[in-house]
């Protein structure tokens, strides 16, 4: 949970720099704005596990703030807790009425309020749950999904290639697996249609038993057998030629396979998941798609719009994949602003898949710790310029706070890879053991960083 930033919206630069500072300290990560135009624009960049706000702000107040966030997240709202004087308790015990977390009154000890933290975060469990993104759009398909994901009814996912239609049937998965805690992991096999050859594909999903076929020497037990008892993902399901459409449906109907070359009936329980990039009602008109199997197949129809669609994903998902990144190649790289200004006016028509394929080459380009576009490989539209220079004109972290920041994560990085070692940490930044304890006092760094 301290891996994500806490949003910190506080204009008074002494609150806000010694509230920064003990958070900080207490080793939760913190984005600290100072105004309600800054904290919107923070919060339409990514997803936050608590907002921290003071309730006069230079340019609005907790309810504008609030009304923001709920405009923008709806009933996903991250929590926001207010922090409010003695005049305006009134008006935070109506914010907390209209949907704020809670709220602290000024003056307050800051101790008081860390403890609180601790509390308030493993409560804000919504928010970071988010496994799918966090437009308007995301968050009503997770509440969807949430809904469906134990029903026993097959479920059509329709998007355009590189949208997520696996990884929802992934989390669909993950949710059986919850439910049968104890009782074994239930399979997720997933097959692409359009893969095979229209001779294999009846195999493939129903097996076959030896000499069934010429080249058919041993048995080989099909998807469905293999799905028995959980997840049958069929992917490309519009690419399914018609005589094994009728063959599915026959399934579908008695729950019961024969492997191709055999007489035997088996029974199976599987819960079915297709997929597809296709108009299947266009492919019935045209005669390419079997109605009665488009009407077994879509107990629960899903869309999942393109990224173009839910541009405010985009930040959001290219921040979770350089933090993987990260975690992966124990990097600290950060994603530049401007790409993000460039990313969100891309059309992107590979969607996630080409978003994080550019983000990929950009990271193991980039020379320093920027992610920065010019290492995508992409041109630059004049939209996307654009969009890039209103970014340029937002208002900036401070250098020396940046600086500050940098020196500190690099630190703490140093510190705990050389297992809280002060000489040998010391040795490898090339600096005296003495310049080491004091950076490390004035950054509040513990030698016990270390795992
Ligand atoms: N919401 C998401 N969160 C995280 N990763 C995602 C998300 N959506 C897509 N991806 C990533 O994008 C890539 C493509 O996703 P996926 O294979 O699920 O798409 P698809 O719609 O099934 O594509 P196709 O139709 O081409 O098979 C994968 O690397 C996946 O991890």
């Amino acid at each position: 949970m301290r891996d994500q930033p806490i949003l910190l919206v506080e204009d008074d630069p002494i609150m806000g720099e010694s509230l920064l500072q003990r958070l900080q300290l207490e080793h939760y990560r913190c984005q600290w704005v100072r105004d309600l135009g800054q904290a919107r624009a923070a919060l339409h960049e990514r997803l936050y596990p608590l907002v921290l706000s003071d309730i006069r702000l230079p340019d609005g107040d907790g309810e504008s703030l609030l009304a923001a966030m709920m405009q923008r997240y709806g009933g996903c709202c991250p929590p926001v807790v207010f922090m409010t004087g003695y005049g305006s308790i009134a008006q935070a015990v109506r914010l907390v009425r209209e949907g704020a977390w809670d709220y602290i009154q000024k003056p307050f000890d800051v101790d008081v309020l860390m403890q609180r933290i601790g509390e308030w975060l493993p409560l804000c469990g919504a928010s970071p749950d988010a496994w799918f993104g966090v437009s308007p759009a995301s968050r009503a398909l997770e509440q969807l999904i949430a809904r469906v994901a134990t029903l026993d009814l097959p479920i059509l996912i329709h998007g355009e290639s590189g949208t997520g239609k696996e990884i929802v049937a992934q989390h669909i998965h993950a949710r059986m697996c919850q439910d049968r805690i104890g009782k074994g992991v239930p399979p997720l096999v997933a097959i692409n249609c359009a893969a095979i050859s229209e001779g294999l594909l009846e195999s493939e999903l129903f097996g076959h038993e030896p000499g069934a076929f010429t080249g058919a020497g041993k048995r080989h037990i099909g998807v469905f057998e293999q799905a028995d008892g959980g997840i049958l993902f069929l992917d490309e399901i519009g690419d399914m030629p018609l005589n094994v459409q009728a063959k599915l449906l026959r399934v579908l109907q008695d729950g019961q396979i024969r492997r191709v070359g055999s007489e035997k009936t088996i029974q199976v329980a599987v819960r079915l998941i297709c997929a597809t990039h296709k108009s299947l009602d266009a492919l019935v008109d045209a005669g390419e798609f079997r109605q009665d199997l488009l009407f077994r197949i879509s107990g629960v129809p899903i869309h999942l719009p393109p990224l173009r669609e839910r541009q405010e994903d985009i930040a959001w998902l290219a921040h979770r994949h350089v933090d993987s990144l990260n975690a992966k190649l124990c990097q600290t790289k950060r994603l530049d602003p401007q790409f993000l200004a460039w990313a969100k006016v891309q059309p992107w028509e590979g969607n996630v898949r080409e978003l994080f394929a550019v983000i990929d080459r950009a990271y193991h380009f980039s020379a320093d710790c920027w992610v920065r576009w010019e290492r995508s490989g992409l041109p630059c539209s004049e939209r996307a310029h654009a969009a890039m220079s209103a970014e340029a004109a937002q208002p900036h972290e401070r250098l020396d706070q940046y600086l500050a920041r940098i020196e500190r994560d690099y630190l703490e990085k140093c510190v705990s890879e050389h297992k809280g070692q002060i000489v040998k940490t010391a040795d490898s930044l090339g600096i005296s053991r003495k310049t080491l304890w004091e950076k490390m006092r004035r950054h509040r760094i513990k030698a016990s960083t270390a795992p």
